[in-house]
């Protein structure tokens, strides 16, 4: 069986915790189920800065563009807050999104069944919640330029970001949301603030024609993103796909989060475009969650976010669509187990460290 390069780029904080239960896992894959992935591992973020003074080196950067898939564990903590802008951890997430090409960040946000009574929102307003956030991820206000801060010379400074896009960074996304939608429940909600802003009248209207042009068969609907936000807490089942752009998408992601019990439990692909020869497609996996430096090093942080994009992974790089489900399955049947790490902890159930946690769910796929 050819291999299927896997480049791992753990980070900084949980980061690495995280990524070594996704490593116990493909190592059992192979081991037992012959899967045959080859591995390679990287540095990105703070550790990269400190081995080589940049947040991701061009040699890891062109490994990452040539593996068939990347897993990506956080970066960032206070470590590194005074380094230069330009090198900053988190510098090098955006340079892997933007060389890459990356520009479809696909967060599903699931509640599972044995967490709906343990969400801080009533357990109606989550329970049986799977939403799907398309998050535009190689442009806007993250990219546009001028970016910088400008001395006024009166004791004022300017802090400029510019958000920018373009008729085919509208179309391309939104077509991503509304091919996901008919694989769904056939509806897509696109949030942006066309009522202040001139990108966001620019995404309204590309998303109406896009969907006019090619996908009437899908419910669009329109929502201003502060609203959007509001009605994630308020009734998030009212939602199917919701496709915004790089900042309200990462910020909404955050809220949705939430909604399934802890940010340590998201997990998200970002995707490029198939290429038009070889149909195989640029992609990143990792958790929405960072490297947590409130609890790094503690052994207690949550991997499902981790594991979860691995199975995102399996099912959108390698089409290994039987082994993704059954590793969300063993997700869901461990949290049934009642087995807990510290962020979904409720009474009752039994309280575990990362590791076993991990530990859990590899059994359960094995077994
Ligand atoms: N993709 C990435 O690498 C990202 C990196 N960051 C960076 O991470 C650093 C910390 O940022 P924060 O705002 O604190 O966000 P964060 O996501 O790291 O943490 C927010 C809160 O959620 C908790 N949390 C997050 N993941 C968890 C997990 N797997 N298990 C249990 N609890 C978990 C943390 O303990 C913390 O209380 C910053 O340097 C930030 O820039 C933030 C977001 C994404
Ligand atoms: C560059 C990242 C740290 C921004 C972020 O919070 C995210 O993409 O979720
Ligand atoms: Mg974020």
């Amino acid at each position: 069986m050819a291999s299927k390069n896997l480049f791992l780029l753990a980070g900084d904080g949980i980061g690495p915790e995280a990524m070594a239960e996704v490593k116990k896992l493909i190592a059992a894959m192979n081991d037992k189920l012959g899967s045959g992935f080859a591995t390679d591992e990287g540095l990105v973020g703070g550790c990269a800065y400190d081995a080589h003074g940049a947040a991701i080196s061009d040699a890891d950067m062109e490994k990452a563009m040539a593996a068939d898939a990347v897993l990506f564990g956080a970066v960032g903590g206070p470590k590194w807050d005074k380094v230069p802008y330009e090198v900053r951890p988190e510098a090098g997430l955006l340079r892997l999104r933007k060389d890459m090409e990356l520009f479809a960040n696909l967060r599903p946000a699931i509640c599972y069944p044995a967490l709906a009574a343990s969400s801080s929102l009533k357990q109606e307003v989550v329970e049986g919640l799977d939403i799907l956030i398309v998050r535009e991820l190689t442009g806007g206000v993250y990219f546009g330029e001028p970016k910088e801060i400008i001395d006024l010379g009166n004791g004022q400074k300017r802090g400029i970001d510019t958000q920018v896009y373009d008729t085919f960074e509208i179309e391309r996304i939104s077509g991503v949301a509304f091919e996901l939608a008919r694989t769904r429940r056939n509806h897509v909600t696109s949030m942006e603030k066309r009522n202040v802003m001139k990108s966001g009248v620019l995404w309204n209207e590309v998303v109406s024609q896009t969907h006019k042009a090619k996908f009437s068969d899908v419910k669009l609907d329109h929502m201003l993103a502060d609203a959007g936000g509001m009605q994630l807490v308020r009734w998030p089942k009212q939602f199917d796909v919701i496709v915004t752009d790089n900042l309200f998408g990462d910020m909404l992601s955050d809220v949705a989060a939430m909604l399934t019990g802890s940010l340590g439990m998201l997990p998200s692909a970002s995707l490029g475009a198939p290429d038009v020869k070889t149909k195989k497609r640029k992609a990143l996996y990792e958790p929405v969650h960072g490297s947590a430096p409130d609890i790094a090093g503690k052994g207690i942080a949550n991997p499902i976010a981790m594991i979860a994009s691995f199975a995102m992974c399996l099912r959108y790089s390698f089409g290994m669509v039987a082994e993704a489900d059954k590793l969300e399955a063993a997700i869901a049947a461990v949290l049934d187990d009642g087995l807990r790490t510290k962020d979904i902890f409720s009474a009752g159930m039994k309280e575990v460290g990362t590791t076993e946690m991990g530990d859990a769910i590899i059994a359960k796929f094995l077994g």
